[in-house]
């Protein structure tokens, strides 16, 4: 079975859109803030993506797509503007940076009331610590997947194949709340088939192309494929689909699946800024 992004994406939008046409109705105009650094494929991918949702949505988006030479200083002033700028409430600065930018100190420069992919301290606090906060966009698209075609977590053993801080390490923190049993692999994993064979349900979220094919896979899995990758000019993800369909019981397509709910679930972060906002004061 394919698990495919667009209806998971519909049934949400559906729900946030009777939201948005409240604030129409009051004229309010939540502006979005994209922040691109250089040309990773990835991130002009999503920034492109990003860009046509929100605007179809009825938001508003300051696209600010910076050259790979640009300075710290010059990419803070950027998030600086829209820290103060009153009608942003949500900022998405695209991974990765280029290596003179220090990614870690960029983003404690944000507001955490506007870091809508979950990024900042505060926030990784706050959502780790089931206080509020944002968690990234992408794990709550994964999450919501799983929801919307009904895949139990709980007592299932889980890998998740990556642990970077936008996506295997607080999607694995979403999973162990839904009580599965849950293993992070990574680069220095020993024996990486090994626990892919176990695996009731993988999360693939590595960066290659293919790197996961189907006879690593235990039969009836359910697969949710996060990587977005050039091969041969084609987008593919960290899974070689073709070699997987036969063993898996489900799998998300890319493109199609997770990228295609990604876009949906910032918007409803963007939504949940502003409503935090105007509860506050
Ligand atoms: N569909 C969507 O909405 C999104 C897609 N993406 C895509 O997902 C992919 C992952 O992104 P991101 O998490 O930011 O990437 P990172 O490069 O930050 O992290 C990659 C992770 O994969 C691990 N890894 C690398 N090689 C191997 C290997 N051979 N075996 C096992 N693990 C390995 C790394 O291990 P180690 O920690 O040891 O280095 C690391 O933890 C990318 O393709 C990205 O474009 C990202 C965000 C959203
Ligand atoms: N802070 C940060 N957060 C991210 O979540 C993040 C990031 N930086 N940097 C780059 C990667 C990559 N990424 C994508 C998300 C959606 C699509 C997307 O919408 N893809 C469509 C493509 C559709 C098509 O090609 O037709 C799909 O998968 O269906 C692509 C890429 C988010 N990332």
């Amino acid at each position: 079975m394919e698990l495919r992004g667009k209806a998971v994406a519909d049934a949400h939008k559906a729900v946030l859109n009777e939201r948005l046409v409240a604030l129409e109705s009051k004229g309010i105009v939540l502006t979005l803030g994209i922040l691109l650094v250089g040309d990773d494929k990835a991130a002009q991918m999503y920034a492109h993506f990003m860009e046509k949702t929100a605007k179809s949505a009825g938001f508003a988006v300051d696209l600010a797509h910076l050259p790979a030479s640009a300075s710290f200083d010059e990419v803070v002033q950027v998030i600086e503007r829209w820290n103060k700028t009153d009608t942003v409430y949500g900022v998405l600065p695209l991974m990765p940076m280029p290596p003179q930018i220090d990614r870690d100190a960029l983003i404690e420069r944000l507001a955490p009331e506007k870091d809508i992919d979950g990024l900042t301290s505060k926030n990784i606090g706050l959502a780790s610590a089931g206080k509020g906060g944002f968690w990234p966009c992408t794990p709550r698209a994964c999450m919501a997947i799983l929801e919307h075609y009904h895949i139990p977590l709980a007592g299932k053993e889980v890998v998740v194949v990556g642990r970077s801080q936008v996506v295997g390490k607080p999607v694995a923190l979403l999973l162990l709340e839904k009580h599965a049993t849950v293993t992070l692999c990574h680069s220095k994993t020993a024996d990486l088939t090994a626990h892919l064979k176990r695996a009731d349900i993988v999360i693939a979220a590595v960066g290659r192309a293919h790197v996961i094919t189907g006879d690593m896979l235990k039969k009836g899995a359910v697969v949710i494929d996060v990587g977005i990758n050039d091969l041969d000019g084609k987008t593919v993800g960290d899974v070689d689909y073709e070699s997987a369909l036969s063993v898996v019981g489900a799998i998300t397509p890319v493109p199609g699946g997770v990228g295609s709910v990604t876009t949906t679930m910032l918007l409803e972060n963007i939504y949940e800024a502003y409503h935090a906002r105007n509860v506050d004061c």
